[in-house]
């Protein structure tokens, strides 16, 4: 479903940023990306994404989406797969909703942009994608301005609204930090259950082990731009490489993800 070979990241004249990384996805497998501020995660899905910030650019290696070169594409066609086959959270999905416009509003607009349906079926659909993301009431949550919710709750439209067109790739960067110790348990549950669902891919960029540990089939861990330990979650966990790693897990004595959701 989706390879990476030998992907080069930089910003302006930086050294790189990330450097060969290599990741091989199936279809509906989650992945974790896990390593400290400052390592490259976000570099490595924004430029999936097609979306690096500022100066930055692929300097070298190949996405492959479903088959297709990536990097051969043109910023529109790319743009055009934004949205729809792939889709992205961010921490505080919340922040990026426009705080003077009601909820419903800017979902039914999201909808149209990406779609040829008509208003009430757009809001229909909203609907019913905030009901599967277990918000009770949501006609009412469309018809509120975005800080008259919670912060989970706000999460959770975002989650809905990247799932909208059932994606084949989610890419999650630290969709939980900004919440409390039990809302994120529910909302990892929830993505679980969506990739279930809708065997939707998920990449999820995170600093918390233990989210990591117990949503992801393979664990990728990063330092210094570069990829130093690899594999499925139980190689990574109970056979680590590097010493980064293994320093990783002993600061983490709850990592097991069981003891982080209970
Ligand atoms: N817009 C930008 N312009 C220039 N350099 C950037 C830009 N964004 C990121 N970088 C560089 O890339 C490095 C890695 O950033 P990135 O956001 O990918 O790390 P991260 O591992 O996701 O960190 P964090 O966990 O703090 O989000 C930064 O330290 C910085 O040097």
């Amino acid at each position: 479903m989706l390879e990476i070979k030998d992907l080069t990241v930089r910003y302006g004249k930086q050294e790189p940023t990330v450097e060969s990384f290599q990741l091989s996805m199936k279809k509906g497998e989650i992945v974790s990306i896990v390593g400290e501020s400052g390592s490259g995660k976000t570099t490595v899905i924004r430029a999936v994404l097609g979306a690096l910030p500022g100066s930055g650019y692929i300097s070298a290696g190949e996405i492959y989406f479903q088959g297709e070169a990536l990097t051969q594409k043109s910023g529109e066609e790319w743009r055009n797969l934004r949205g729809t086959r792939m889709s992205m959270i961010f921490q505080d999905c919340g922040g990026t909703l426009n705080p003077i416009r009601k909820i419903g509003k800017q979902y039914v607009e999201y909808i149209c942009t990406h779609s040829r349906v008509t208003r009430p079926q757009a809001w229909n659909k909203a609907a019913e994608m905030l009901k599967k993301m277990r918000l009770a009431d949501a006609e009412n949550i469309m018809k509120s301005y975005p800080h008259q919710l919670s912060g989970g709750m706000r999460q959770r439209v975002g989650i809905a609204m990247a799932m909208t067109f059932q994606p084949q790739l989610l890419l999650a960067d630290e969709p939980t930090s900004a919440l409390d110790v039990t809302t994120q348990a529910q909302i990892v549950r929830q993505m679980m259950e969506l990739r279930d669902r809708y065997e939707t891919g998920i990449i999820i960029v995170t600093h918390n082990l233990g989210v990591a540990a117990y949503m992801a089939d393979k664990l990728v861990v990063m330092q210094n731009g570069k990829v130093v330990d690899q594999g499925t979650r139980d190689e990574v966990m109970n056979h680590p490489v590097s010493d980064y790693t293994k320093s990783l897990l002993q600061a983490v004595p709850e990592m097991e993800g069981e003891r982080f959701v209970s």
